[in-house]
Formats: structure tokens, C-alpha cells, sequence
């Protein structure tokens, strides 16, 4: 099956200064995609070059079919009304799923005749992502959707996110700085850190992939890439890729997400990318 997104030796710079840089990446259909990274590591430049929001200096980005936006501040229009919005999606779309957008803000108890600049943080990323849907895209692309919204919204935000994926064929590409609200609904993972790739794959490849050890600073680890380690004592922990060491001194369980990501982040050095094999440390 063709990719929803491709990225090919992307290189990204605002005047001398590259925000991305040889960038390849391949992402699935039908995936729900977790964007991850520090500030400044390139997100939403990646995020603009894919909607076509800037063009690249290097390399390209290929977006299989329609694509919706939403951005990451002020994505709606203050002055205008919810009604009047979904009016404007009608006219410029067409795929537009008016009823589909009228359920959603009626579920949510948004008032249709309310302008924009006077909802709530959280009522406003509700439209955003509504509007988004109703275009009826194959890629949504969200710039941290969950930026503004309280656990609750969040939870009800990324739900109805993967009620949307389960419905049809939709991919998702979504940045968040919070690990933990991704865990339940994103299946793929992109991690990126000083402009450039460190992971890309399959959350439970990549989770299977991984082990975190404890043990004595002393013990083995031949046979296994390193990704980090942190000491407390004479104790070490290590995030390590591959197979397990053979030292039995180790113990080894297997990392949550929130562990993966930050051992990457940690550690610019390292990488988890396919065509790599695993293999570079
Ligand atoms: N319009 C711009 N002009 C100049 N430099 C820019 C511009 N936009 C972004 N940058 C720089 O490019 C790099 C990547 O920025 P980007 O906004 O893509 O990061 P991000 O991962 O989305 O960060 P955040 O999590 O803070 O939103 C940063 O060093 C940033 O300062």
C-alpha cells in the first residue's frame, strides 16, 4: 500500500539556519502517528513542509491524497461565527461532511452562533479539529491538538480522533510534547531532536525492540546497543535496542513509551529508523 506521507532526505532552513535536516521517513496508511520532540526540534517544520506551508531546500515530502491542517496557534478565525465557519468549509471543500460537523459541536455543546474568539482555549480546538474532519481528508495533520485543553477534552479530543481512524481510512500525524496522552490511541512514533530524525516505527516493534536493564555498572553489555544510561550508586539503568546482553546480573523488563522517548532524547546521538536495521547505537 502506497505511504500517507514520505519524506525523502528533507532538509529545511529559515535563511541560514536548518530547522530539518536529511529527513526520510516513510509513514503507513491507516496509522495514528505521535510527532515527538523538544522545542525547537523541528515538529512544525516538518508538519508545514508536509501540507506544502513552505518548500524544502533539500529532498521532498509526498502526501498520498487530500490533506486537512490544523495549526498549531490561532487555527480558526476570531471573528467569525461556528456557523459561519462550517458555511465557509461547505464552499471551499468538496467532500464537506456538514452533518457529520453538526452532530460533533452539538455532542459538545458548542453553540453554532458563537464567534470563534469567544469560545474557550479548549471549545476552540474542538472546532478546529471538527472543521478538519469535515473535509473528509486522508491525512490530518494536528499540531498539538491537546495544547490547550484540560485531561478530560483530551481524552475526548484524541477518542473521537481514533473513532474517526476506526470509521475509514484516515491517518493521523499529531504532535504533543505529553507522551502520556498519545500512549492509549497512537500506534507509530516520530521522534525528532535538533532538526533531525531519531525514530520512526511501530510502537509495539519498537517497544518490543527495547529493553530497559538494571544492574551492577560493572555487567556486560556485549551484544546490545546502548541507547543511554543513568547511574544512581554503583547501579546502572540502561536503555538498550536488540537482543538481551548475557549477563545475569542484568534484569531486563520492557520500556513504557514515555521511557523510549526520552532515552532517544537524551541521547541525539542515538537512532531507531528502518533501513538502519536497528543497528546504529
Ligand atoms: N519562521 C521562522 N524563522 C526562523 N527560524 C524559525 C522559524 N520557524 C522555526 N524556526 C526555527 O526552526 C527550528 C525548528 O522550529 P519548529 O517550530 O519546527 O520546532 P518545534 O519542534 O515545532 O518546536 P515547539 O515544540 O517549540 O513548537 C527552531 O530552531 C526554530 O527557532
Amino acid at each position: 500500500m502506497k505511504p500517507a506521507l514520505e519524506a525523502t532526505g528533507l532538509g529545511v532552513r529559515y535563511r541560514r539556519a536548518w530547522a530539518l535536516r536529511d529527513c526520510s521517513l516513510s509513514l503507513p496508511a491507516g496509522r495514528v502517528a505521535a510527532l515527538v520532540g523538544p522545542n525547537g526540534a523541528g515538529k512544525t517544520t516538518l508538519m508545514h513542509a508536509a501540507v506544502g506551508l513552505l518548500r524544502p531546500a533539500l529532498g521532498g515530502v509526498r502526501v498520498a491524497g487530500e490533506v486537512a491542517f490544523v495549526a498549531q496557534d490561532k487555527p480558526l478565525y476570531d471573528g467569525f461565527t461556528v456557523a459561519e465557519m462550517l458555511t465557509f468549509g461547505r464552499r471551499m471543500n468538496r467532500h464537506w461532511d456538514d452533518a457529520a460537523a453538526r452532530d460533533r459541536l452539538a455532542a459538545l455543546g458548542i453553540p453554532l452562533d458563537r464567534k470563534a474568539g469567544r469560545l474557550s482555549g479548549g471549545q476552540q480546538a474542538q472546532v478546529a479539529v471538527t472543521l478538519a474532519l469535515a473535509s473528509r481528508p486522508d491525512l490530518l495533520v494536528l499540531d498539538e491538538p491537546l495544547a490547550n485543553l484540560d485531561p478530560l477534552a483530551r481524552h475526548d479530543v484524541m477518542r473521537s480522533i481514533m473513532a474517526e481512524v476506526a470509521g475509514r481510512e484516515l491517518t493521523v500525524l499529531l504532535s504533543s510534547h505529553v507522551v502520556s496522552d498519545l500512549e492509549e490511541t497512537c500506534d507509530w512514533l516520530i521522534v525528532l531532536n535538533g532538526g533531525s530524525l531519531q525514530v520512526s516505527g511501530d510502537i509495539e516493534d519498537l517497544l518490543d525492540g527495547h529493553f530497559v536493564l538494571t544492574g551492577p555498572e560493572e555487567a556486560s553489555t556485549a551484544g546490545t546497543h546502548v541507547v543511554t544510561a543513568s547511574r544512581t550508586g554503583r547501579q546502572v539503568s540502561l536503555l538498550v535496542r536488540g537482543a538481551l546482553p548475557p549477563d545475569p546480573r542484568w534484569q531486563a523488563r520492557r520500556p513504557g513509551l514515555g521511557e523510549l522517548v526520552m532515552g532517544y532524547l537524551r541521547s541525539p546521538e542515538s537512532a531507531a529508523l528502518p533501513g538502519l536495521a536497528g543497528v546504529r547505537a
